[in-house]
């Protein structure tokens, strides 16, 4: 469809600009915080708060600081928080045995939250990367990341996360095959209704570096994540890997980093209709914040324009850093 409009002057459209009502009556697409995910980093310890030095802003929370985390949000309205565990070194094994522990720092964050807190959601991370010294999302042999005993293990890492009461699975391990095997795991251990939002589309990016500093995998990390995370080049790739996330059993679709993958976003609403979120990932996150701070750009309009701008894309909701900020600001407009 082309949008009609008649010839200058009958069509002046700085008529529906004019005034702060007209615009709000115009308005295409809104930002709610009932869009946003709340990504979260977890710490071991009791009361602890450690800031992130390349996320300012962002601080890992041990799991009673996270439960009132979760508790604030959920009072400013956030549907969905997702953990994301900073482990322990001395238990990063080559095996990553740690990822499917029922009593590992991700799944005491998420029964401790789901007991004083039951209205959030609560997603997970599905990947080995916070369980090996390597830094990588699958299990590694002789520098090969491997594919199918990996989604042996994520399967593991699954059922003890829906065991623990996640109420949303998020694999960002880009294996593949995984959907469907943790589909199948979870009808049979019963946990029928537990979703999953499938990292369909995740991009080798420079933008996750300040995360890796988050969960301590930054000097870690042996080479890079290509021969499993996609390259940014490819959009087809990504509409075939989104129909695959979908027919294998995903609830919902993430297209990761955001905002320079907004045409991806467009492409995969449009495509299939599916719950599409985005992730707008710690680098996006630090470009905002690092020019807010140095008095560059106007950290609060830069943010809400960044999250408005997945909106218009067709995203159903974006994974954000700024989420309890955006929240505030939100109420007050
Ligand atoms: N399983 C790894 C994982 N899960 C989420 C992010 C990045 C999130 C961000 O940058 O904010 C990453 C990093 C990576 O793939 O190396």
């Amino acid at each position: 469809m082309l949008p009609a409009s008649a010839p200058f002057p009958l069509a002046r459209f700085r008529r529906t600009r004019r005034t702060a009502a007209l615009r709000d009556l115009t308005q295409e697409v809104r930002l709610s915080v009932k869009d946003l995910i709340w990504p979260v980093f977890v710490r071991d310890g009791a009361n602890l708060r450690e800031p992130v030095a390349s996320m300012p802003g962002v601080e890992r929370l041990s799991v009673d600081l996270v439960v009132e985390a979760a508790a604030k949000a959920a009072d400013l309205g956030i549907p969905a928080i997702c953990l994301f565990p900073y482990t322990d070194p001395a238990k990063k094994t080559a095996d990553c045995r740690e990822a499917w522990n029922p009593e590992n720092l991700a799944n005491r964050a998420i029964r401790a939250i789901k007991a004083q807190v039951p209205e959030i959601a609560v997603m997970t991370d599905v990947a080995l990367d916070p369980y090996n010294a390597h830094g990588h999302d699958g299990l590694v042999v002789d520098g090969v990341i491997l594919n199918d005993e990996t989604v042996e293990a994520l399967v593991k890492m699954a059922l003890v996360q829906a065991e623990a009461g996640a109420d949303i699975l998020g694999p960002s391990d880009m294996m593949d095959g995984r959907i469907l095997a943790m589909r199948q795991a979870l009808e049979g251990a019963g946990h029928k209704d537990v979703s999953i939002l499938s990292y369909a589309a995740k991009y080798a990016s420079a933008f996750y570096g300040p995360f890796r500093d988050a969960v301590g995998a930054t000097g870690a990390l042996k080479g890079d994540k290509k021969t499993y995370q996609m390259n940014p080049a490819n959009r087809d790739e990504a509409l075939r890997l989104v129909a695959r996330d979908l027919a294998e059993g995903a609830d919902m679709v993430m297209v990761k980093p955001g905002m320079p993958y907004l045409d991806i976003c467009a492409a995969v609403k449009q495509t299939f209709g599916a719950p599409t979120f985005a992730y707008q990932v710690s680098g996006e996150y630090a470009m905002i914040r690092g020019a807010a701070l140095n008095g560059w750009i106007d950290g609060e309009k830069a943010m809400l324009e960044s999250l408005l701008a997945f909106k218009r894309a067709g995203c159903d909701g974006i994974l954000t850093y700024f989420a309890p900020e955006v929240a505030r600001l939100l109420r007050h407009q």
